[in-house]
């Protein structure tokens, strides 16, 4: 197999004469100075960002605050599947990138290539998408200072805190992502004292749920449709979810892989859904979805509901703290972007699916050319300068979230192929570190609405044809399946048979 030449196996082969505690350091190369909490605030930095403190503006405006509360849950549903599925294997399965080794081991190393691409490929584009969303926030108190300026200044922080020892760029993380979360439980808290009659509109309750409505109409050329309004939110909700995954990305960084990674990503699912779902629930509660500003943040994505929920309640400074606390929420998020496509870069370059100069690393264990690379695609915040500035973003957003889905849906895929593997061997998944529940139907349920939401993420585009729809909803999927078939074609891999699946390397108890 191609296996045998890749540059990871030699590793490996180094390693064995090594100690125990060598072979977990130096099979990846990468340094396991990162802690279960470390993991979980990385996972955390990158998931909470522009999707949940702008894109739900957008989507409550379009959809009605039923619609996207009903979405928030359903997605966490999904996205449930895909944690549990990921912490079953990482845990029993360390390794650095998780699951694109996974899906080149279980099932094709072409499927591995095509993964890790477009999930490296949804990261730096998000790096991208979330220095242009801090530009535009900070845009809110000046506009003296041209958005460009700012971008340049949090590209070179953002990157170079990158370079740092993973340590203290875990350690970063972790402050960060804590500001985000005790603002969003602020935020909570806030929004049940407006809603209870602290603000200016005196008792709220569920009034807008009445009028203007639950459910928005969700108009696309003379036709509307309330299920087509819950449907637009899915990729909404997708995209604010995405980066959840993360946990078991940096599964090769962590000292004590068996316990911390379930742990890690029990943690960060419920952490992520309680949090998601209750904001999204007092945002829709708080604001009418007929609200001018809400609708015009649906055009240009200029305001965050929770500004908006802020300045209904005719609190003076508060729009400005929340301001204030978005920017750090974006800015923690472009990090985590990097740090997530740069660990993405090195499995492949590890995997030998990519240069192995992305191997590289000095000797705090950062794999510098692969941040270096990373971060250039980030510099494609800059083409954001143009007038379009929102139109480019939407795109973005979309491109990004439609990269996300296919990398959920693989990832049920690998756990499908795991779990079938190691019945046929006999090995019972009680003996795992981690064992997923309600299996294997509830890996089947995230594979079927992961392939159905991407699949039907463009469908305004079939009530009425418009090209640079189409293109957003599906260059993911064309560019996927353009790796693919290019790697098939190039290196004529086989699927891996089911009795040739390496279950034991990367374990770290054999
Ligand atoms: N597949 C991805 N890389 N998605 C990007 C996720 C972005 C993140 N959830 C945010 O709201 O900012």
């Amino acid at each position: 197999m191609a296996d045998e030449k890749t540059p990871r196996a030699s590793n490996d082969r180094t390693n064995e004469k090594k100690g125990a505690e060598d072979v977990e350091a130096g099979q990846t190369g990468l340094t396991r100075s990162l802690q279960g909490r470390h993991l979980q605030f990385i996972a955390i930095g990158a998931t909470f960002g522009t999707g949940l403190f702008l894109g739900t503006g957008g989507a409550l405006a379009k959809a009605g605050p039923a619609s996207l509360l009903i979405g928030f849950v359903f997605i966490g549903l999904v996205v449930y599947s895909v944690m549990v599925a990921l912490g079953e294997m990482a845990a029993y399965m360390p390794v650095a990138g998780a699951f694109t080794v996974y899906a080149s081991r279980f099932v094709d190393p072409t499927l591995g290539f095509a993964m890790g691409w477009i999930y490296w490929f949804s990261w730096s584009i998000t790096f991208g998408l979330e220095l242009t969303a801090a530009g535009l926030i900070i845009q809110y108190w000046t506009e003296a200072v041209s958005i460009g300026v700012w971008i340049a200044i949090f590209w070179v922080i953002f990157t170079g805190v990158n370079f740092f020892p993973v340590r203290y760029f875990g350690e970063m993380e972790m402050w960060f992502s804590s500001i985000k979360v005790v603002t969003v439980i602020g935020f909570i808290i806030f929004g049940i004292c407006i809603n209870a009659g602290a603000g200016q509109q005196g008792y709220i309750g569920f009034r807008y749920w009445t009028y203007p409505g639950a459910f928005a109409e969700y108009v696309v050329s003379g036709a509307a449709g309330k299920f087509v309004g819950f449907w637009s939110v899915l990729i909404t909700a997708g995209f604010s979810y995405q980066g959840s995954e993360l946990v078991g990305i940096g599964a090769g960084e962590t000292e004590n892989p068996r316990k911390a990674i379930p742990q890690a990503i029990r943690w960060t699912f419920w952490g992520n859904f309680i949090l998601f779902v209750g904001t999204v629930f007092f945002i829709g509660i708080n604001i009418p979805y007929d609200n001018a500003d809400l609708q015009s943040t649906a055009q240009n994505a200029s305001a965050s509901p929770l500004v908006i929920v802020a300045k209904l309640a005719g609190v003076q400074v508060l729009p400005d703290i929340i301001n204030a606390v978005l920017l750090t929420a974006v800015l923690s998020a472009a990090s985590s972007d990097v740090y997530s496509s740069t660990r993405i870069l090195y499995a492949l370059a590890d995997e030998g699916l990519a240069p192995a100069v992305f191997k590289k690393t000095n000797r705090f264990g950062t794999p510098y050319w692969s941040v270096a690379f990373c971060s250039l695609l980030g510099l494609l915040a800059f083409l954001n300068l143009s007038q379009s500035g929102a139109t480019v973003f939407n795109w973005l957003l979309n491109i990004t979230a439609v990269a996300g889905f296919i990398v959920w849906a693989l990832i049920n895929v690998c756990h499908l192929r795991f779990m079938k593997v190691l019945s046929l061997r006999g090995q019972p998944r009680s003996s795992l570190p981690y064992v997923a529940p309600f299996q294997p139907y509830l890996s089947w349920f995230g594979l079927f609405f992961n392939i159905l939401i991407l699949l039907t993420s463009g469908f305004t585009v079939f009530i009425e044809w418009n090209t640079s729809d189409f293109f957003v909803s599906y260059v993911s999927i064309l560019l996927f399946i353009v790796l693919y078939i290019g790697h098939k074609v190039v290196f004529r891999t086989k699927m891996v048979k089911m009795e040739n699946i390496d279950l034991t390397m990367g374990r770290t108890e054999i």
